[in-house]
C-alpha cells in the first residue's frame, strides 16, 4: 500500500502526445548549432523559472510566433525550468513546489511540470531546462532539446554523470565564483561513458550506463565580474584549445554577466552581438532571462501575479524582441560575409 509520500513512476506520468521525431530534430538542430554545421545563432530565452503554467504558456505562444521572423538567423529555445537550485535555501521550483508554499508536493509537481512541457512543446518550440537534481530527469528529458547543468552544480559527479547520459546538448556552466575551469572539466567529463545509478521507466533502480554526450559545451554566465566581454570571451577560447575541446560557447546574458540586475541584460546583449557580426564564430548561443512582465516580485501571502518572475527579474516581453532582432541582424551580418564552410547545413 503506497504511502502519501509515494511517487509515480516516470511511466506513469509520460504522455503519448510528445513527439519524439520532432524533439530529435529540434536537438540535432541545436547540435548542428553549437557544432557550426548551422550557422544560424541558438538563443535560449524565457523565464528564470516557470511558477505559473498559464502565464508561461502565453510567453511560449508569443515567443513561438516571433520566433518565426528570425528563423533565417536564429534558433529560438525556450527557457522552460522548473527546478530552481538555491546559494542558500528558497523557492525550489514548479516541480518541488507547486503551492509556492513550501509544502512539497512533488507528487503533483511532476504531473503539473510535465503537463506544461508537453504544452509548450506544443508550441513547436525547442525547450531547455536545467536539470538540477539528477533523480527528476527521467521524468522530463524527452521534452528537452537543450540541458543545463547549473553553475551550483557543474563540479558534482552525478550531474556530470547525467549530462553523459542526456540525449540532447548540454550546457556546463562556468562557476559562481566565476571559475572556467570546473566547467571545462564538466564539458570533458561528460563526454565520456559512464557507469552510475538511476532508474528504469518504471521506477525500479538500474545501473545506467551512458555513452558520453558529444555535444556538452560551456556556457559562460559571469561571477563577481562578468565574463561576456571579447576578451573574456578570448580567455575562455584559450582553456578550450589547451582542454583540446571544440571552440564553441554560449553565453548568458543574466547572472553573474548583468550582476542579476535585469536592465543590464541588454548591453551585454549589446556587446555579444557586436562580437558575432564582427565574425566570432565560437559564439554559438546566448542566453536572456525575459518574461511577460519586467522585473520580479517577492512571494508573500497574496497569490502571485501570473506573469512577473518570483526568482530573479526578467526583462519584460516588450524589451525581449528587439533583443532577439539585434541578435538576428548581428548573425545576419556574420552569415553573409563569411565564407561557407564545407558540411555546412544553412
Ligand atoms: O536563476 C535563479 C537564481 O539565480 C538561482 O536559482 C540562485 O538563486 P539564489 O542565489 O537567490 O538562491
Ligand atoms: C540558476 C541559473 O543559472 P546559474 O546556474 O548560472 O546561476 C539559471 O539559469 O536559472
Amino acid at each position: 500500500m503506497p504511502d502519501q509520500d509515494t511517487l509515480p513512476s516516470p511511466a506513469e506520468v509520460a504522455m503519448s502526445d510528445v513527439v519524439p521525431d520532432e524533439i530529435a530534430r529540434h536537438r540535432e538542430t541545436v547540435a548542428d548549432v553549437l557544432a557550426r554545421r548551422d550557422s544560424r545563432l541558438l538563443v535560449v530565452v524565457g523565464p528564470c523559472s516557470v511558477h505559473d503554467a498559464d502565464g508561461a504558456l502565453e510567453y511560449a505562444h508569443r515567443l513561438a510566433e516571433v520566433s518565426g521572423r528570425f528563423a533565417d538567423d536564429l534558433v529560438v529555445v525556450l527557457r522552460a525550468y522548473l527546478e530552481k537550485p538555491r546559494t542558500i535555501a528558497g523557492w525550489t521550483g514548479l516541480v518541488p513546489d507547486p503551492t509556492l508554499d513550501g509544502k512539497g508536493d512533488l507528487a503533483a509537481g511532476i504531473r503539473i511540470g510535465r503537463r506544461f512541457l508537453v504544452d509548450a512543446a506544443a508550441t513547436g518550440l525547442p525547450l531547455a531546462y536545467e536539470f538540477v537534481d539528477p533523480f527528476l530527469a527521467p521524468y522530463f528529458a524527452d521534452t528537452i532539446s537543450w540541458g543545463a547543468i547549473g553553475a551550483r552544480t557543474v563540479a558534482s559527479q552525478p550531474h556530470r554523470h547525467l549530462a553523459s547520459w542526456l540525449p540532447m546538448p548540454v550546457g556546463m556552466k562556468n562557476c559562481v565564483s566565476g571559475r572556467l575551469d570546473t566547467a571545462v572539466a564538466a564539458v570533458r567529463a561528460a563526454a565520456l561513458p559512464h557507469v552510475f545509478p538511476g532508474a528504469a521507466a518504471d521506477g525500479r533502480p538500474r545501473i545506467q550506463r551512458s555513452t558520453g554526450n558529444p555535444d556538452a559545451h560551456l556556457v559562460l554566465r559571469g561571477g563577481p565580474k562578468p565574463n561576456h566581454h571579447a576578451h573574456a570571451v578570448a580567455d575562455a577560447l584559450d582553456a578550450l584549445t589547451t582542454a583540446v575541446l571544440p571552440h564553441r560557447l554560449v553565453v548568458d546574458a543574466s547572472h553573474g554577466n548583468s550582476g542579476k540586475d535585469h536592465n543590464r541584460q541588454p548591453m551585454v546583449v549589446a556587446d555579444l552581438a557586436d562580437q558575432i557580426s564582427a565574425g566570432n564564430d565560437a559564439l554559438a548561443g546566448v542566453m536572456i532571462e525575459s518574461y511577460l512582465a519586467d522585473g520580479r516580485q517577492d512571494v508573500g501571502s497574496t497569490r502571485p501575479r501570473p506573469d512577473l518572475s518570483i526568482t530573479d527579474a526578467c526583462l519584460g516581453w516588450e524589451r525581449t524582441v528587439p533583443l532577439l532582432e539585434s541578435l538576428a541582424c548581428a548573425n545576419a551580418v556574420r552569415r553573409l560575409s563569411a565564407p561557407r564552410k564545407a558540411g555546412a547545413k544553412a
